[in-house]
Protein backbone atom coordinates (compact mmCIF):
# COMPACT_ATOMS: atom_id res chain seq x y z
CA UNK A 1 0.00 0.00 0.00
CA UNK A 2 1.29 3.36 -0.67
CA UNK A 3 1.97 5.84 1.85
CA UNK A 4 0.36 9.29 2.17
CA UNK A 5 3.80 10.79 1.68
CA UNK A 6 4.64 8.63 -1.11
CA UNK A 7 1.54 9.24 -3.07
CA UNK A 8 1.74 13.00 -2.63
CA UNK A 9 5.53 13.24 -4.01
CA UNK A 10 4.00 10.80 -7.01
CA UNK A 11 1.08 13.31 -7.38
CA UNK A 12 3.48 16.06 -7.60
CA UNK A 13 5.92 14.89 -9.49
CA UNK A 14 5.36 16.65 -12.93
CA UNK A 15 6.83 19.40 -10.71
CA UNK A 16 9.20 18.16 -8.67
CA UNK A 17 11.01 16.09 -12.33
CA UNK A 18 11.65 19.63 -13.49
CA UNK A 19 15.66 19.97 -11.85
CA UNK A 20 15.94 16.10 -13.17
CA UNK A 21 14.12 17.10 -17.08
CA UNK A 22 16.73 20.76 -17.10
CA UNK A 23 19.87 18.92 -15.89
CA UNK A 24 19.74 15.82 -18.10
CA UNK A 25 17.53 17.11 -21.06
CA UNK A 26 18.74 20.90 -21.82
CA UNK A 27 22.10 20.23 -23.73
CA UNK A 28 21.08 17.62 -25.82
CA UNK A 29 17.93 19.60 -26.98
CA UNK A 30 20.17 22.68 -27.55
CA UNK A 31 22.37 20.39 -29.73
CA UNK A 32 19.77 18.75 -31.35
CA UNK A 33 18.17 22.25 -32.13
CA UNK A 34 21.35 23.68 -33.92
CA UNK A 35 21.51 25.91 -30.38
CA UNK A 36 24.68 26.96 -28.90
CA UNK A 37 26.44 24.74 -26.43
CA UNK A 38 25.25 25.43 -23.14
CA UNK A 39 28.33 25.43 -19.97
CA UNK A 40 27.67 22.55 -17.44
CA UNK A 41 27.46 25.07 -14.72
CA UNK A 42 24.83 26.98 -16.37
CA UNK A 43 22.82 23.59 -16.79
CA UNK A 44 23.43 22.77 -12.81
CA UNK A 45 22.31 26.58 -11.82
CA UNK A 46 19.27 26.41 -13.69
CA UNK A 47 18.54 22.84 -12.47
CA UNK A 48 18.96 23.83 -8.73
CA UNK A 49 16.94 27.33 -8.75
CA UNK A 50 14.28 25.95 -11.30
CA UNK A 51 11.85 24.81 -8.57
CA UNK A 52 12.58 28.20 -6.82
CA UNK A 53 11.32 30.22 -9.77
CA UNK A 54 8.94 28.55 -10.72
CA UNK A 55 7.32 28.76 -7.54
CA UNK A 56 7.52 32.66 -7.68
CA UNK A 57 6.81 32.72 -10.40
CA UNK A 58 3.39 30.98 -9.68
CA UNK A 59 2.65 32.93 -6.85
CA UNK A 60 3.15 36.47 -8.65
CA UNK A 61 1.03 35.34 -11.36
CA UNK A 62 -1.46 34.28 -9.04
CA UNK A 63 -0.97 37.46 -7.07
CA UNK A 64 -1.43 39.98 -9.72
CA UNK A 65 -4.52 37.96 -11.19
CA UNK A 66 -5.96 38.16 -8.02
CA UNK A 67 -5.40 42.33 -7.78
CA UNK A 68 -6.65 42.42 -11.14
CA UNK A 69 -9.93 40.74 -10.48
CA UNK A 70 -9.74 42.94 -7.37
CA UNK A 71 -10.00 46.04 -8.96
CA UNK A 72 -12.71 44.96 -11.61
CA UNK A 73 -14.92 44.60 -8.93
CA UNK A 74 -14.32 47.69 -6.96
CA UNK A 75 -12.82 45.33 -4.14
CA UNK A 76 -9.52 45.24 -2.40
CA UNK A 77 -7.70 41.88 -1.12
CA UNK A 78 -7.90 41.02 2.46
CA UNK A 79 -5.08 42.24 4.47
CA UNK A 80 -1.99 40.24 4.79
CA UNK A 81 -0.41 39.48 8.30
CA UNK A 82 2.96 39.27 6.92
CA UNK A 83 5.30 36.19 8.56
CA UNK A 84 8.86 37.11 9.37
CA UNK A 85 10.67 34.25 7.34
CA UNK A 86 10.15 33.34 3.20
CA UNK A 87 6.20 31.78 3.44
CA UNK A 88 5.39 32.98 6.43
CA UNK A 89 6.57 29.71 7.55
CA UNK A 90 7.58 31.58 10.82
CA UNK A 91 3.45 32.06 11.44
CA UNK A 92 2.55 28.18 11.00
CA UNK A 93 5.55 26.84 13.20
CA UNK A 94 4.18 30.07 16.14
CA UNK A 95 0.49 28.55 15.59
CA UNK A 96 1.74 24.86 15.81
CA UNK A 97 3.68 26.15 19.02
CA UNK A 98 0.58 28.21 20.41
CA UNK A 99 -1.83 25.00 19.64
CA UNK A 100 0.46 22.73 22.04
CA UNK A 101 1.27 25.22 24.57
CA UNK A 102 -0.90 28.42 23.92
CA UNK A 103 -4.71 29.48 25.01
CA UNK A 104 -7.01 29.00 21.54
CA UNK A 105 -6.94 32.05 19.69
CA UNK A 106 -3.70 33.09 20.73
CA UNK A 107 -1.64 34.85 17.81
CA UNK A 108 -4.47 34.56 15.83
CA UNK A 109 -5.64 37.90 18.57
CA UNK A 110 -2.76 39.65 17.21
CA UNK A 111 -3.31 39.58 13.91
CA UNK A 112 -7.19 40.58 14.07
CA UNK A 113 -6.27 43.39 16.55
CA UNK A 114 -3.69 44.93 13.63
CA UNK A 115 -5.78 44.34 10.60
CA UNK A 116 -9.05 43.90 12.05
CA UNK A 117 -11.60 40.63 12.17
CA UNK A 118 -10.74 39.73 8.98
CA UNK A 119 -7.01 38.90 8.09
CA UNK A 120 -5.32 36.85 5.17
CA UNK A 121 -2.61 34.56 7.59
CA UNK A 122 -0.53 33.78 4.20
CA UNK A 123 1.22 30.45 5.24
CA UNK A 124 3.33 28.91 2.45
CA UNK A 125 1.51 31.40 0.02
CA UNK A 126 -1.46 30.30 0.37
CA UNK A 127 -4.73 32.25 0.96
CA UNK A 128 -5.96 31.52 4.26
CA UNK A 129 -8.65 33.68 5.43
CA UNK A 130 -9.93 33.99 8.86
CA UNK A 131 -12.94 35.65 9.55
CA UNK A 132 -14.62 36.47 12.73
CA UNK A 133 -17.29 37.95 11.63
CA UNK A 134 -21.49 37.22 11.65
CA UNK A 135 -22.15 38.39 8.23
CA UNK A 136 -19.19 36.51 6.62
CA UNK A 137 -19.93 33.47 8.59
CA UNK A 138 -23.47 33.79 7.94
CA UNK A 139 -22.52 34.04 4.17
CA UNK A 140 -20.61 30.87 4.18
CA UNK A 141 -23.20 28.86 6.17
CA UNK A 142 -26.41 30.06 4.77
CA UNK A 143 -26.99 32.81 2.58
CA UNK A 144 -24.58 31.32 -0.50
CA UNK A 145 -23.94 28.20 1.13
CA UNK A 146 -24.23 26.33 -2.30
CA UNK A 147 -20.48 28.04 -3.11
CA UNK A 148 -18.34 26.83 0.13
CA UNK A 149 -17.92 23.34 0.73
CA UNK A 150 -14.94 21.48 3.36
CA UNK A 151 -13.61 21.22 -0.15
CA UNK A 152 -11.11 18.22 -1.41
CA UNK A 153 -8.34 19.37 0.73
CA UNK A 154 -10.16 19.24 3.75
CA UNK A 155 -11.70 15.95 3.12
CA UNK A 156 -8.06 14.15 1.79
CA UNK A 157 -6.68 14.40 5.27
CA UNK A 158 -9.70 13.38 7.18
CA UNK A 159 -10.76 10.41 4.35
CA UNK A 160 -9.20 7.75 6.11
CA UNK A 161 -10.59 7.58 9.13
CA UNK A 162 -13.88 9.47 8.90
CA UNK A 163 -14.58 7.93 4.92
CA UNK A 164 -17.24 9.52 3.09
CA UNK A 165 -19.51 10.07 6.35
CA UNK A 166 -21.80 13.11 6.99
CA UNK A 167 -18.80 15.11 8.37
CA UNK A 168 -16.51 14.05 5.46
CA UNK A 169 -18.52 15.02 2.46
CA UNK A 170 -20.16 17.52 -0.14
CA UNK A 171 -22.81 18.06 -2.57
CA UNK A 172 -24.75 15.18 -3.11
CA UNK A 173 -22.57 12.71 -1.29
CA UNK A 174 -23.37 14.78 2.15
CA UNK A 175 -26.77 14.85 1.10
CA UNK A 176 -27.29 11.15 0.41
CA UNK A 177 -25.39 11.17 4.06
CA UNK A 178 -27.87 14.08 5.96
CA UNK A 179 -30.91 12.56 4.60
CA UNK A 180 -30.04 9.07 5.72
CA UNK A 181 -29.23 10.17 9.43
CA UNK A 182 -31.80 13.14 9.88
CA UNK A 183 -34.43 10.62 10.96
CA UNK A 184 -33.24 9.31 13.63
CA UNK A 185 -32.88 12.49 15.43
CA UNK A 186 -36.55 12.62 15.11
CA UNK A 187 -38.54 13.93 18.90
CA UNK A 188 -39.49 10.73 20.37
CA UNK A 189 -35.84 9.21 19.91
CA UNK A 190 -33.85 11.91 21.43
CA UNK A 191 -36.61 12.26 24.64
CA UNK A 192 -35.94 8.80 25.13
CA UNK A 193 -33.58 8.56 28.29
CA UNK A 194 -33.69 5.12 29.40
CA UNK A 195 -29.66 5.13 28.34
CA UNK A 196 -29.28 8.48 29.23
CA UNK A 197 -30.69 7.58 33.00
CA UNK A 198 -28.60 4.02 33.53
CA UNK A 199 -25.44 5.67 32.28
CA UNK A 200 -25.76 8.90 34.26
CA UNK A 201 -26.75 6.56 37.81
CA UNK A 202 -23.35 4.66 37.07
CA UNK A 203 -21.20 8.39 36.95
CA UNK A 204 -23.34 9.24 39.89
CA UNK A 205 -22.21 5.79 41.61
CA UNK A 206 -18.46 6.33 40.97
CA UNK A 207 -18.13 9.49 41.85
CA UNK A 208 -19.72 8.89 45.50
CA UNK A 209 -17.76 5.83 46.12
CA UNK A 210 -14.57 7.79 45.25
CA UNK A 211 -15.74 10.71 46.85
CA UNK A 212 -16.52 9.07 50.07
CA UNK A 213 -13.01 6.98 50.11
CA UNK A 214 -11.37 10.83 49.97
CA UNK A 215 -10.12 10.43 45.88
CA UNK A 216 -11.08 13.39 43.47
CA UNK A 217 -11.97 12.33 39.83
CA UNK A 218 -11.30 13.49 36.48
CA UNK A 219 -14.79 14.77 35.52
CA UNK A 220 -13.52 14.87 31.82
CA UNK A 221 -12.55 11.11 31.71
CA UNK A 222 -15.82 10.11 33.07
CA UNK A 223 -18.14 12.20 31.52
CA UNK A 224 -16.04 11.34 28.50
CA UNK A 225 -16.97 7.80 29.08
CA UNK A 226 -20.72 8.65 29.65
CA UNK A 227 -20.75 10.82 26.63
CA UNK A 228 -19.16 7.44 24.60
CA UNK A 229 -21.17 4.99 26.67
CA UNK A 230 -24.43 6.70 26.08
CA UNK A 231 -23.39 7.50 22.19
CA UNK A 232 -22.94 4.51 21.58
CA UNK A 233 -25.43 2.46 22.86
CA UNK A 234 -27.92 5.11 20.95
CA UNK A 235 -26.01 5.08 17.59
CA UNK A 236 -25.44 1.52 17.24
CA UNK A 237 -26.98 -0.31 19.99
CA UNK A 238 -24.11 -1.95 21.63
CA UNK A 239 -22.31 0.03 24.58
CA UNK A 240 -18.60 0.15 24.46
CA UNK A 241 -19.36 0.20 28.49
CA UNK A 242 -16.11 2.50 29.32
CA UNK A 243 -17.43 3.45 32.44
CA UNK A 244 -16.81 -0.17 33.72
CA UNK A 245 -13.56 -0.28 32.77
CA UNK A 246 -10.65 1.05 35.12
CA UNK A 247 -11.43 5.13 36.20
CA UNK A 248 -7.85 6.67 36.95
CA UNK A 249 -7.03 8.17 40.30
CA UNK A 250 -5.61 11.10 40.89
CA UNK A 251 -1.77 11.39 40.42
CA UNK A 252 -1.31 12.40 44.07
CA UNK A 253 -3.40 9.52 45.48
CA UNK A 254 -1.28 7.96 48.54
CA UNK A 255 -2.27 4.05 47.51
CA UNK A 256 -4.73 4.08 45.15
CA UNK A 257 -6.36 0.05 45.46
CA UNK A 258 -5.18 -2.02 42.39
CA UNK A 259 -8.40 -2.13 39.58
CA UNK A 260 -8.77 -5.67 38.37
CA UNK A 261 -8.11 -5.67 34.79
CA UNK A 262 -10.93 -7.63 32.90
CA UNK A 263 -10.76 -8.03 29.06
CA UNK A 264 -13.87 -6.08 28.49
CA UNK A 265 -12.55 -3.22 30.52
CA UNK A 266 -9.27 -3.45 28.57
CA UNK A 267 -11.27 -3.52 25.11
CA UNK A 268 -13.11 -0.54 26.38
CA UNK A 269 -10.10 1.64 27.03
CA UNK A 270 -8.64 -0.12 23.55
CA UNK A 271 -11.41 1.43 21.95
CA UNK A 272 -11.15 4.68 23.44
CA UNK A 273 -7.67 5.26 23.26
CA UNK A 274 -7.91 4.34 19.12
CA UNK A 275 -10.89 6.71 18.99
CA UNK A 276 -8.93 9.56 20.92
CA UNK A 277 -6.13 8.75 18.69
CA UNK A 278 -7.30 8.61 15.51
CA UNK A 279 -9.23 12.52 16.34
CA UNK A 280 -5.32 13.66 17.45
CA UNK A 281 -3.92 12.76 14.07
CA UNK A 282 -6.88 14.13 12.00
CA UNK A 283 -6.17 17.16 13.65
CA UNK A 284 -2.27 17.33 13.40
CA UNK A 285 -3.43 16.57 9.33
CA UNK A 286 -5.27 19.97 9.53
CA UNK A 287 -2.43 21.59 10.99
CA UNK A 288 0.21 21.09 9.01
CA UNK A 289 -2.09 22.18 5.75
CA UNK A 290 -1.95 20.29 2.32
CA UNK A 291 1.80 19.36 3.10
CA UNK A 292 0.45 17.26 5.54
CA UNK A 293 1.28 14.16 3.94
CA UNK A 294 5.42 14.60 4.10
CA UNK A 295 4.83 13.94 7.64
CA UNK A 296 3.92 10.56 6.68
CA UNK A 297 6.43 9.15 4.26
CA UNK A 298 6.84 6.22 5.17
CA UNK A 299 3.14 5.24 7.32
CA UNK A 300 -0.61 6.08 7.54
CA UNK A 301 -0.41 7.22 11.39
CA UNK A 302 -4.26 6.88 11.43
CA UNK A 303 -3.74 3.04 10.36
CA UNK A 304 -2.55 1.98 13.74
CA UNK A 305 -5.66 3.22 15.92
CA UNK A 306 -8.15 2.42 13.19
CA UNK A 307 -7.19 -1.38 13.45
CA UNK A 308 -8.13 -1.09 16.80
CA UNK A 309 -11.38 0.70 15.64
CA UNK A 310 -12.16 -1.84 13.99
CA UNK A 311 -11.31 -4.68 15.94
CA UNK A 312 -14.52 -3.30 17.66
CA UNK A 313 -16.86 -1.75 15.25
CA UNK A 314 -16.71 -4.17 12.24
CA UNK A 315 -18.39 -7.47 14.44
CA UNK A 316 -20.77 -5.01 15.70
CA UNK A 317 -21.58 -3.74 12.18
CA UNK A 318 -21.58 -7.42 10.77
CA UNK A 319 -23.76 -8.62 13.79
CA UNK A 320 -26.66 -5.97 12.76
CA UNK A 321 -26.27 -7.00 9.23
CA UNK A 322 -26.66 -11.12 9.99
CA UNK A 323 -29.64 -9.31 12.48
CA UNK A 324 -31.37 -7.49 9.42
CA UNK A 325 -30.86 -10.30 6.83
CA UNK A 326 -32.79 -12.95 9.42
CA UNK A 327 -35.60 -10.71 9.88
CA UNK A 328 -36.11 -9.54 6.25
CA UNK A 329 -36.50 -5.88 5.84
CA UNK A 330 -38.24 -3.82 8.44
CA UNK A 331 -41.49 -2.39 7.46
CA UNK A 332 -41.37 1.30 7.89
CA UNK A 333 -43.59 2.32 11.20
CA UNK A 334 -42.73 -1.02 13.06
CA UNK A 335 -41.06 -0.89 16.44
CA UNK A 336 -38.93 2.12 15.06
CA UNK A 337 -38.14 3.18 19.14
CA UNK A 338 -36.25 0.03 19.52
CA UNK A 339 -34.30 0.53 16.78
CA UNK A 340 -30.51 2.20 17.10
CA UNK A 341 -29.14 4.75 14.15
CA UNK A 342 -27.14 1.30 12.79
CA UNK A 343 -30.41 -0.61 12.32
CA UNK A 344 -32.30 2.24 10.55
CA UNK A 345 -29.12 2.68 8.37
CA UNK A 346 -29.23 -1.13 6.93
CA UNK A 347 -32.59 0.38 6.00
CA UNK A 348 -30.77 2.42 3.49
CA UNK A 349 -27.64 0.25 2.66
CA UNK A 350 -26.12 -2.85 3.34
CA UNK A 351 -22.21 -1.09 2.10
CA UNK A 352 -20.12 -2.55 5.51
CA UNK A 353 -18.21 0.72 4.83
CA UNK A 354 -20.74 3.42 4.49
CA UNK A 355 -22.16 1.93 7.52
CA UNK A 356 -19.01 2.10 9.56
CA UNK A 357 -18.26 5.57 8.11
CA UNK A 358 -21.35 6.94 9.46
CA UNK A 359 -20.88 5.21 12.75
CA UNK A 360 -17.35 6.86 13.08
CA UNK A 361 -18.55 10.12 12.22
CA UNK A 362 -21.69 9.87 14.25
CA UNK A 363 -19.24 8.94 17.52
CA UNK A 364 -17.36 12.24 16.42
CA UNK A 365 -19.79 14.11 16.57
CA UNK A 366 -21.41 12.71 19.71
CA UNK A 367 -18.77 12.24 22.61
CA UNK A 368 -16.05 14.62 22.46
CA UNK A 369 -18.64 17.83 21.98
CA UNK A 370 -20.85 16.99 24.87
CA UNK A 371 -18.10 15.77 27.10
CA UNK A 372 -16.35 19.04 26.79
CA UNK A 373 -18.85 21.34 27.10
CA UNK A 374 -20.17 19.54 30.41
CA UNK A 375 -16.67 19.59 31.69
CA UNK A 376 -16.43 23.30 31.50
CA UNK A 377 -20.06 23.89 33.01
CA UNK A 378 -18.76 21.83 36.32
CA UNK A 379 -15.63 24.12 35.90
CA UNK A 380 -17.85 27.06 35.84
CA UNK A 381 -19.99 25.67 39.03
CA UNK A 382 -16.16 25.28 40.76
CA UNK A 383 -15.20 28.66 40.19
CA UNK A 384 -19.22 30.56 40.40
CA UNK A 385 -20.83 28.34 43.38
CA UNK A 386 -23.74 31.01 43.38
CA UNK A 387 -24.43 29.91 39.32
CA UNK A 388 -24.51 26.26 40.82
CA UNK A 389 -26.68 27.30 43.59
CA UNK A 390 -28.86 28.82 41.44
CA UNK A 391 -29.17 26.08 38.59
CA UNK A 392 -29.73 23.33 41.75
CA UNK A 393 -32.36 25.35 43.04
CA UNK A 394 -34.08 25.39 39.61
CA UNK A 395 -33.74 21.21 39.53
CA UNK A 396 -35.03 21.35 42.87
CA UNK A 397 -37.91 23.97 42.14
CA UNK A 398 -39.05 21.83 38.69
CA UNK A 399 -37.81 18.18 39.14
CA UNK A 400 -37.23 17.61 42.88
CA UNK A 401 -34.83 15.82 44.95
CA UNK A 402 -34.75 12.38 42.97
CA UNK A 403 -37.77 12.42 40.43
CA UNK A 404 -36.06 11.77 36.65
CA UNK A 405 -36.28 14.42 34.86
CA UNK A 406 -38.55 14.44 31.44
CA UNK A 407 -37.77 16.84 28.52
CA UNK A 408 -40.41 19.35 29.43
CA UNK A 409 -38.25 19.55 32.99
CA UNK A 410 -35.53 20.12 30.64
CA UNK A 411 -37.44 22.64 28.06
CA UNK A 412 -38.69 24.81 31.08
CA UNK A 413 -35.53 25.35 33.04
CA UNK A 414 -34.65 28.80 31.28
CA UNK A 415 -31.24 29.19 33.87
CA UNK A 416 -29.99 25.71 32.93
CA UNK A 417 -30.09 26.41 29.68
CA UNK A 418 -28.53 29.87 29.89
CA UNK A 419 -25.71 28.26 31.51
CA UNK A 420 -25.29 25.73 28.86
CA UNK A 421 -25.47 28.44 26.39
CA UNK A 422 -22.88 30.76 27.94
CA UNK A 423 -20.63 27.82 28.59
CA UNK A 424 -20.78 27.23 24.35
CA UNK A 425 -20.29 31.11 24.17
CA UNK A 426 -16.93 31.07 26.07
CA UNK A 427 -15.45 27.64 25.11
CA UNK A 428 -17.71 26.42 22.52
CA UNK A 429 -16.21 22.66 21.45
CA UNK A 430 -15.78 23.42 17.80
CA UNK A 431 -13.75 26.95 17.99
CA UNK A 432 -12.31 26.83 14.43
CA UNK A 433 -14.18 25.38 11.62
CA UNK A 434 -13.08 26.13 8.09
CA UNK A 435 -14.58 25.86 4.36
CA UNK A 436 -13.52 26.43 1.22
CA UNK A 437 -14.99 28.86 -1.94
CA UNK A 438 -16.04 27.34 -5.31
CA UNK A 439 -15.92 30.20 -6.82
CA UNK A 440 -14.45 33.65 -6.12
CA UNK A 441 -16.40 35.95 -4.49
CA UNK A 442 -17.15 39.56 -2.61
CA UNK A 443 -17.52 40.08 1.29
CA UNK A 444 -18.61 42.71 2.50
CA UNK A 445 -15.96 45.23 4.67
CA UNK A 446 -16.08 45.14 8.34
CA UNK A 447 -15.50 49.03 7.76
CA UNK A 448 -18.43 50.36 5.81
CA UNK A 449 -16.01 53.13 4.62
CA UNK A 450 -13.65 50.48 2.92
CA UNK A 451 -14.22 48.78 -0.47
CA UNK A 452 -15.44 44.96 -0.11
CA UNK A 453 -13.58 42.36 0.26
CA UNK A 454 -11.84 39.97 -2.75
CA UNK A 455 -11.80 36.76 -1.79
CA UNK A 456 -10.27 34.62 -4.45
CA UNK A 457 -11.49 31.01 -5.54
CA UNK A 458 -10.44 27.74 -3.59
CA UNK A 459 -9.34 29.97 -0.82
CA UNK A 460 -9.02 27.97 2.55
CA UNK A 461 -11.34 30.15 4.93
CA UNK A 462 -11.42 29.00 8.37
CA UNK A 463 -13.69 31.38 10.87
CA UNK A 464 -13.78 31.51 14.70
CA UNK A 465 -16.65 30.73 16.88
CA UNK A 466 -14.31 30.88 19.62
CA UNK A 467 -12.90 34.82 18.90
CA UNK A 468 -16.69 35.63 17.46
CA UNK A 469 -18.37 34.96 20.78
CA UNK A 470 -15.77 36.94 22.65
CA UNK A 471 -15.77 40.04 20.65
CA UNK A 472 -16.95 43.05 22.32
CA UNK A 473 -17.97 44.90 19.51
CA UNK A 474 -20.86 42.19 19.50
CA UNK A 475 -21.48 41.53 23.59
CA UNK A 476 -20.30 44.48 25.28
CA UNK A 477 -17.84 45.33 27.59
CA UNK A 478 -18.18 42.28 29.83
CA UNK A 479 -17.79 39.58 26.77
CA UNK A 480 -15.13 37.67 28.59
CA UNK A 481 -16.62 37.90 31.53
CA UNK A 482 -18.95 34.19 32.45
CA UNK A 483 -22.59 35.81 33.23
CA UNK A 484 -25.29 33.06 31.95
CA UNK A 485 -27.81 35.94 32.62
CA UNK A 486 -27.14 37.55 29.32
CA UNK A 487 -29.09 34.57 27.81
CA UNK A 488 -32.26 36.40 29.68
CA UNK A 489 -31.82 39.70 30.71
CA UNK A 490 -31.60 43.31 28.66
CA UNK A 491 -28.26 42.15 27.10
CA UNK A 492 -30.29 39.46 25.20
CA UNK A 493 -31.92 42.01 23.06
CA UNK A 494 -29.55 44.65 23.13
CA UNK A 495 -26.80 42.32 21.41
CA UNK A 496 -28.11 38.93 20.74
CA UNK A 497 -30.85 39.19 19.17
CA UNK A 498 -29.15 42.05 16.91
CA UNK A 499 -27.93 39.43 15.31
CA UNK A 500 -28.47 35.57 15.49
CA UNK A 501 -25.65 34.80 14.14
CA UNK A 502 -22.90 36.05 16.14
CA UNK A 503 -23.81 32.91 18.45
CA UNK A 504 -22.90 29.66 16.64
CA UNK A 505 -22.09 26.89 18.77
CA UNK A 506 -23.74 24.12 16.78
CA UNK A 507 -22.94 26.24 13.25
CA UNK A 508 -26.09 27.14 11.49
CA UNK A 509 -28.14 26.71 7.69
CA UNK A 510 -27.96 23.47 6.06
CA UNK A 511 -25.39 21.93 8.06
CA UNK A 512 -26.32 22.81 11.30
CA UNK A 513 -25.72 20.40 13.89
CA UNK A 514 -28.23 17.56 13.72
CA UNK A 515 -27.71 16.37 17.20
CA UNK A 516 -28.31 19.86 19.00
CA UNK A 517 -31.42 18.82 20.67
CA UNK A 518 -30.18 15.54 21.63
CA UNK A 519 -27.21 17.54 23.25
CA UNK A 520 -29.29 20.20 25.03
CA UNK A 521 -30.67 17.03 26.47
CA UNK A 522 -28.50 15.03 27.08
CA UNK A 523 -26.33 17.60 28.41
CA UNK A 524 -29.41 18.96 30.83
CA UNK A 525 -30.42 15.53 32.23
CA UNK A 526 -26.82 15.02 33.24
CA UNK A 527 -26.65 18.28 35.16
CA UNK A 528 -29.81 17.38 36.78
CA UNK A 529 -28.88 14.38 37.37
CA UNK A 530 -25.90 15.42 39.45
CA UNK A 531 -27.48 18.42 41.01
CA UNK A 532 -30.05 16.02 42.51
CA UNK A 533 -27.05 14.22 43.86
CA UNK A 534 -24.67 16.69 44.76
CA UNK A 535 -24.62 19.72 46.05
CA UNK A 536 -21.37 21.60 45.20
CA UNK A 537 -17.95 20.72 43.46
CA UNK A 538 -14.25 22.03 43.90
CA UNK A 539 -11.13 21.56 41.68
CA UNK A 540 -8.46 19.88 43.48
CA UNK A 541 -5.98 21.46 41.88
CA UNK A 542 -3.24 19.18 43.36
CA UNK A 543 -4.50 16.49 41.41
CA UNK A 544 -3.91 18.49 38.14
CA UNK A 545 -0.80 17.07 36.01
CA UNK A 546 1.67 19.70 34.85
CA UNK A 547 0.35 20.06 31.69
CA UNK A 548 -3.37 20.86 32.98
CA UNK A 549 -2.26 23.90 35.17
CA UNK A 550 -2.09 27.46 33.21
CA UNK A 551 1.39 28.30 33.07
CA UNK A 552 2.47 31.47 35.53
CA UNK A 553 2.85 34.06 32.47
CA UNK A 554 -1.16 33.50 31.59
CA UNK A 555 -1.55 35.84 34.90
CA UNK A 556 0.03 38.67 33.32
CA UNK A 557 -2.28 38.81 29.87
CA UNK A 558 -5.81 39.98 29.79
CA UNK A 559 -9.25 38.68 29.51
CA UNK A 560 -10.24 34.98 30.67
CA UNK A 561 -7.04 33.65 29.63
CA UNK A 562 -5.42 34.99 33.11
CA UNK A 563 -8.47 33.93 35.42
CA UNK A 564 -8.26 30.59 34.22
CA UNK A 565 -7.42 27.86 36.35
CA UNK A 566 -7.77 25.04 33.63
CA UNK A 567 -5.93 24.57 30.26
CA UNK A 568 -8.07 24.34 27.36
CA UNK A 569 -6.51 22.29 24.33
CA UNK A 570 -7.50 22.26 20.86
CA UNK A 571 -7.55 19.72 18.71
CA UNK A 572 -10.61 19.35 15.92
CA UNK A 573 -12.57 20.14 19.24
CA UNK A 574 -11.73 21.79 22.22
CA UNK A 575 -11.22 20.21 25.33
CA UNK A 576 -9.17 20.13 28.85
CA UNK A 577 -5.07 19.49 29.23
CA UNK A 578 -4.99 16.96 31.55
CA UNK A 579 -8.62 16.46 32.57
CA UNK A 580 -10.48 18.17 35.43
CA UNK A 581 -9.84 17.04 39.05
CA UNK A 582 -12.89 17.58 41.12
CA UNK A 583 -14.44 17.07 44.38
CA UNK A 584 -18.04 16.42 44.99
CA UNK A 585 -20.10 17.50 48.40
CA UNK A 586 -23.02 14.85 48.46
CA UNK A 587 -26.16 16.55 48.73
C1 LIG B 1 -22.44 20.27 22.79
C2 LIG B 1 -22.64 19.40 21.85
C3 LIG B 1 -22.44 19.63 20.38
C4 LIG B 1 -21.92 20.70 19.73
C5 LIG B 1 -21.38 21.99 20.34
C6 LIG B 1 -21.96 20.41 18.31
C7 LIG B 1 -21.52 21.26 17.33
C8 LIG B 1 -21.52 20.96 15.98
C9 LIG B 1 -20.97 21.80 14.96
C10 LIG B 1 -20.27 23.13 15.19
C11 LIG B 1 -21.17 21.18 13.77
C12 LIG B 1 -20.73 21.67 12.38
C13 LIG B 1 -19.46 20.97 11.96
C14 LIG B 1 -19.01 21.35 10.58
O1 LIG B 1 -19.74 21.93 9.81
O2 LIG B 1 -17.88 21.06 10.26
C15 LIG B 1 -21.87 19.96 14.04
C16 LIG B 1 -22.26 19.08 13.07
C17 LIG B 1 -22.85 17.89 13.35
N1 LIG B 1 -23.23 17.40 14.58
FE1 LIG B 1 -22.97 18.32 16.35
N2 LIG B 1 -22.50 19.17 18.14
C18 LIG B 1 -22.81 18.66 19.37
C19 LIG B 1 -23.35 17.42 19.64
C20 LIG B 1 -23.76 16.52 18.70
C21 LIG B 1 -24.33 15.24 18.98
C22 LIG B 1 -24.61 14.70 20.37
C23 LIG B 1 -24.57 14.64 17.78
C24 LIG B 1 -25.15 13.30 17.47
C25 LIG B 1 -25.12 12.25 18.22
C26 LIG B 1 -24.15 15.57 16.74
C27 LIG B 1 -24.26 15.33 15.39
C28 LIG B 1 -23.79 16.17 14.41
C29 LIG B 1 -23.77 15.83 13.00
C30 LIG B 1 -24.28 14.56 12.38
C31 LIG B 1 -23.19 16.92 12.33
C32 LIG B 1 -22.90 17.03 10.83
C33 LIG B 1 -23.92 17.89 10.14
C34 LIG B 1 -23.62 18.07 8.66
O3 LIG B 1 -22.47 18.26 8.26
O4 LIG B 1 -24.60 18.04 7.93
N3 LIG B 1 -23.68 16.69 17.33
N4 LIG B 1 -22.07 19.83 15.39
Amino acid sequence: MVTPGVAFLLRSSPVLSIPLVLGVGLRPLSRQLGGPEIAAWIVISLALTSLPLYAVFRVLLRDWRNQRAADALGARLVPVKKGKSIGSIDILRQMRHNRKHGYPADGLNQGVEELGPVVNFKVLWMDTILTTSPEHVKLILSTDFNNYVKGDRFKYGMRSVLGTGVFNSDGDQWKFHRQMTRPFFNRDRISDFDILDRHADDVISLLRQRSNAGYSVDFQDLIGRFTMDSASEFLFNNCVNSLKANVPYPRNAASPPPQPTTYAAQAANTFVDAFTLAMLRLSEREELGRIWPLFEIFGDKTAEPMRDISKFLDPVIEAAMEKKHLAGTKEKGGDAEELSLLDELLNTTSDPRVLKDEILNMLLAGRDTTMHTLTVVIYFFTMHPDVCARVREEVLAHVGPSRRPTYEDIRDMKYLRAVLNETMRLYPSVPFNVRENINATVWPSPDPNEKPLYIPAGSKLPYSVFMMHRRKDLWGPDAEEFSPDRFLDDRLQTYLLKNNFQFLPFNAGPRICLGQQFAYNEMSFMIIRLLQAFSSFTLDEEAFAPEGRPPREWANTAGRKSIERFRPKLHLTMSTAGGLWIKVKDA
